[in-house]
């Protein structure tokens, strides 16, 4: 039994769930619960506090975790990176009042920052041979200025609407944050088995995000064409249809790609186009 580390509320569970669910792992989950087993897989899931997720996994309490690369980096326990999760995207910035005259990191010298990310922003003042004050706080770090805790914060950004909110502006990206799955450095024989076969399953998932499986009726003599407007994964599939001179093209494509190419499909003939999505893609 492999027993993986998640936060308990928050940002990163629903995601975390999620992922589980796509995976085929089922987990039952109430609000008391704070540590449950899947039924159909052979992991225990722990739920935590995010701060306390990369100590939990680094002194063998927990085998896994599901925590941000900024929380990761932080609190710079041992843990290795397995895969890098791809969702929870933010990144760690400083930011000043709109108004201020920015000039530079070199604006910080003497400063007072408030933040809940004092070593990162701590090693990073150091690489810009910068000193400034370092005021920590948990929560709320936006309001620090405001209310004249601080001169400057340093926090996570992701839309930018919480900084407009207090009239402050960013200033500089420090580092970029998605979740990670963490690991014990020093896992059994049988546990990296498992955790073998759930990256099978994550990757599976993970290989079928934005992806569509596209399928449509064309003229036969046009289906060459067809084909090189569609950036397939091998090659698509093609069958006679039932009408005379018409085949039927099936393939997958990149989300993305889709509005680019529909347009160019059409014009070549090609009717009845159907957009599906796939749940697992193993590559
Ligand atoms: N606005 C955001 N957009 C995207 N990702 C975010 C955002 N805010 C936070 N995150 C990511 O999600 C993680 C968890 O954020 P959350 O706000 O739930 O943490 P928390 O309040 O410290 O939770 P806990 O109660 O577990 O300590 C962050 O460490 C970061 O990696
Ligand atoms: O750039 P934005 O899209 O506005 O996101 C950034 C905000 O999101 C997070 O807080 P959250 O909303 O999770 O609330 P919290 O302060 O309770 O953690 C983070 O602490 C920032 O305050
Ligand atoms: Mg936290």
């Amino acid at each position: 039994m492999l027993r993986i580390a998640v936060q308990s509320k928050g940002r990163l569970f629903e995601d975390t769930m999620a992922l589980f669910a796509e995976a085929d792992i089922k987990l039952s989950t109430s609000k008391r619960t704070l540590l449950t087993q899947s039924s159909n897989f052979p992991i225990e899931v722990l739920f935590l506090r995010d701060d306390d997720i990369p100590q939990s996994v680094a002194s063998g309490v927990a085998d896994l975790g599901i925590v941000g690369e900024n929380e990761f980096v932080e609190r710079k326990e041992k843990a290795d990176i397995i895969y890098r999760l791809g969702f929870s995207k933010c990144r760690l910035s400083l930011a000043v009042h709109k108004e201020e005259e920015y000039n530079g990191p070199s604006w910080f010298n003497g400063k007072k920052i408030a933040t809940s990310y004092p070593g990162i922003l701590q090693t990073y003042l150091d690489k810009q041979g910068i000193n400034a004050d370092i005021h920590v706080i948990t929560g709320s770090v936006e309001i620090a200025p405001g209310i004249g805790l601080s001169d400057a914060i340093f926090d996570i950004v992701s839309s930018g609407s919480t900084l407009i909110s207090n009239n402050l502006k960013e200033v500089e990206i420090v580092m970029k944050s998605e979740a990670l799955l963490i690991g014990n450095p020093n896992l059994t024989p049988e546990k990296k088995e498992i955790l073998e076969e759930l990256l099978f399953r994550i990757e599976a998932v993970k290989a079928a995000e934005d992806k569509k499986y596209v399928l449509m009726n064309a003229p036969t003599d046009k289906v060459k064409d067809i084909i090189e407007v569609l950036p397939g994964v091998k090659s698509p599939t093609i069958m006679p249809l039932a009408t005379e001179g018409w085949s039927s093209v099936h393939t997958v494509i990149d989300q993305k790609c889709f509005w680019e190419i529909i347009g160019k499909l059409k014009a070549l003939g090609a009717q009845g186009i159907l957009v599906l999505p796939i749940e697992k893609m193993i590559l």
